[in-house]
């Protein structure tokens, strides 16, 4: 399998590193500066749009929506049946079909963390895209981190969700090394603390199952430190304002379509 990149930014770049290990990546970027990244990362890199799409069986649009438009328009009629994967935020199966023509087309979201193989993408195929398309597409991106065949009707909210989660996830973590800093520790021993407290958590939920609310009645002993803890969390909405941050990121989402 050959998989071309159209864009070798954050998200480009971090497929690259998954993609390679089942598939021939080549890379393409009109800021030439990225090619040096490409080359040492073992990945083949192209002169022009269209040296890759001749190069490639499978082409992934990871480009700025603003440079999403252009990019389709150029690659119109030059996709000889092949796939184009796009992991562009907001832009539908309909407008992509609008731009680039009736082609086989998946509709992609996935989050930075594809760049250590633990992504969460999720997926949707328009009706030009055979089973054996699918399964291609699976074998080469599962290796990036686990797939979630969703309707095209939740990708906004898969965005909001995973796809712009890793960055709530690193506020909240910063949020609790800076609390640590303020009880004492320095800040890289409190960073240490927070990543295995987390780290452990993940796995214990993962594990063992059950509910979050579950678990927490589990560490929150009866008038012990933990519920003093929770008391503040509800009173400040924590819960509240996590809805609202990733109703509003939905919604931004939504607006880019
Ligand atoms: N950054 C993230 O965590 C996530 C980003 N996305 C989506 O991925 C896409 C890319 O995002 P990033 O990688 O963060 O952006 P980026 O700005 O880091 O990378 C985009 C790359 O596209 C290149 N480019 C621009 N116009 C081009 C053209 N005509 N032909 C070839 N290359 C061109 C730019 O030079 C740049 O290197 C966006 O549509 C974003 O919505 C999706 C999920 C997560
Ligand atoms: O912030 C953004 O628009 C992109 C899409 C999801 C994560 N980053």
């Amino acid at each position: 399998m050959r998989i071309g990149i159209i864009g070798f930014g954050n998200m480009g770049s971090a497929f690259g590193e998954g993609l390679k290990k089942s598939a021939e990546v080549v890379a393409f970027d009109t800021d030439a500066s990225k090619k040096e990244k490409a080359l040492e990362m073992g990945i083949g890199w192209a002169k022009d749009l269209e040296f890759l799409v001749a190069n490639s069986d499978l082409l992934l649009l990871a480009v700025k929506p603003k440079d999403a438009g252009k990019v389709l328009e150029n690659l119109r009629g030059k996709m000889e049946g092949k796939v184009l994967v796009s992991i562009v935020a907001g832009l539908s199966l309909k407008k992509i079909e609008e731009l680039l023509g009736r082609e086989k087309v998946i509709r992609c979201m996935p989050n930075l963390a594809v760049a250590v193989g633990k992504g969460a993408i999720a997926y949707v195929c328009n009706d030009l895209v055979e089973e054996r398309d699918e399964e291609n597409f699976k074998e080469s991106f599962s290796k990036c981190g686990s797939l979630h065949k969703v309707e095209e009707g939740l990708m906004d909210a898969f965005t909001a969700l995973a796809g712009s989660g890793p960055a709530f996830v690193m506020k909240f973590i910063s949020a609790l090394c800076l609390a640590g800093v303020r009880e004492g520790f320095s800040y890289q021993q409190a960073m240490d603390i927070v990543l295995d407290t987390i780290e452990g958590t993940v796995l214990m939920l993962r594990t063992f199952g059950g509910h979050p609310e579950e678990w927490i009645s589990k560490v929150a002993s009866p008038s012990g430190t933990t519920i003093e803890g929770i008391k503040v969390l509800e009173e400040r909405s924590f819960s509240g304002i996590l809805m609202e941050c990733i109703r509003e990121t939905t919604n931004r989402c939504k607006q880019l379509g």
